[in-house]
């Protein structure tokens, strides 16, 4: 380096200089220089690009410009602590930013503190857009939260499913074990409903089990469960109730919906029930009981709630 001339040094830094500026503007990543104002002094073509702006709408704009409204207060002072030197050295972090035509998008915004020319402190920003696969997540954790919900719910009636139904059954047993408190359950299915379905299609029969489940839950209290156990049957579990007023309950249960007509065909249908109370913690031993009785109202001619003797 000895021999090279001023002039040489010169030309050859000329060229650095123009190297580093073609590799910035040839760069895939949008990048933005601020000042400490925040006032934008360099935008590269990726930048502009992305959001959607020629480099004169840019400069000389606030950076704040793409981002939406209800961050750019936050964003400003990140800002003034950053340039000055009050925050890490390099920061990167996930934004929502908004484009010329007012698409909003997500970036990964990684900024650097460097020395200005003017010995002032500038902001040098790359951005990464991460819109895509930020979408990908979200459809992903939408269709996550989907399968979870259909592995604890019936598709027909989005109530409780067989499977989730009993687990919960086991929980609240283990409650009322535990506090010594009472715990009832009412086995009930629809009556005759196999002539509904021959006669009305099994369209219309899916219809009236979606519809009497819902009467079913306006007619109970909002802390009981009703689980469909598979086909026209179903459970409901009663918390904190014995089973005088879980008989009670049902009767209402049986009187509203032998009282409501279903679809556009106004159908009536009525339900047969056993209603079953807790004495031990035995999930099959109460739900054996609930159905027996549930038989019983089925053999001394349906639409009826039958309770069970005393286990
Ligand atoms: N539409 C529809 N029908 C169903 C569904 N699941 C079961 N079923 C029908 O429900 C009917 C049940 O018939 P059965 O078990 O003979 O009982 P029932 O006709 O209700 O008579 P009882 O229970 O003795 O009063 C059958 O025709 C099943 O096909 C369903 O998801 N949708």
């Amino acid at each position: 380096m000895d021999n090279v001339l001023p002039k040489d040094i010169y030309q050859r830094f000329q060229r650095t200089q123009r190297n580093t500026e073609n590799v910035i503007k040839a760069a895939p990543l949008g990048i933005c220089i601020t000042n400490p104002q925040g006032y934008l002094e360099m935008v590269n073509p990726a930048y502009c690009d992305f959001y959607g702006y020629r480099e004169e709408e840019l400069l000389g704009q606030h950076f704040t410009i793409v981002v939406p409204e209800a961050h750019r207060a936050t964003l400003s002072d990140l800002h003034g602590l950053f340039i000055n030197g009050e925050e890490i050295q390099e920061l990167r972090q996930e934004w929502e930013v908004r484009c010329k035509n007012g698409e909003v998008r997500t970036i990964i915004a990684e900024a650097a503190r460097i020395e200005g020319d003017d010995g002032q402190p500038r902001k040098v920003t790359f951005i990464v857009d991460i819109t895509q696969r930020k979408q990908l997540e979200e459809r992903l954790k939408q269709a996550n939260d989907r399968l979870e919900h259909l592995a604890h719910h019936d598709e027909l009636t989005g109530i409780l499913n067989r499977r989730a139904g009993l687990q919960c059954l086991e929980q609240e047993l283990k409650r009322s074990s535990r506090y010594g408190s009472p715990l009832s359950v009412a086995m009930f299915d629809l009556d005759n409903f196999k002539a509904i379905n021959d006669t009305h299609g099994h369209g219309v029969g899916d219809q009236i089990l979606e519809e009497v489940t819902a009467t079913v839950n306006q007619t109970l209290r909002e802390t009981d469960i009703q689980i469909r156990l598979g086909g026209e049957e179903f459970l409901i579990i009663m918390p904190e109730v014995n089973a005088e007023d879980a008989q009670i309950a049902m009767e209402r249960v049986r009187r509203v919906v032998g009282q409501t007509s279903f679809t556009r065909q106004a159908l009536t249908v009525t339900l047969s029930a056993g209603v079953a109370s807790y004495v031990e913690a035995s999930t099959t031993r109460l739900l054996d009981h609930a159905d027996k009785a549930m038989y019983q109202a089925k053999q001394s001619g349906r639409d009826r709630v039958v309770v069970a003797s005393s286990m």
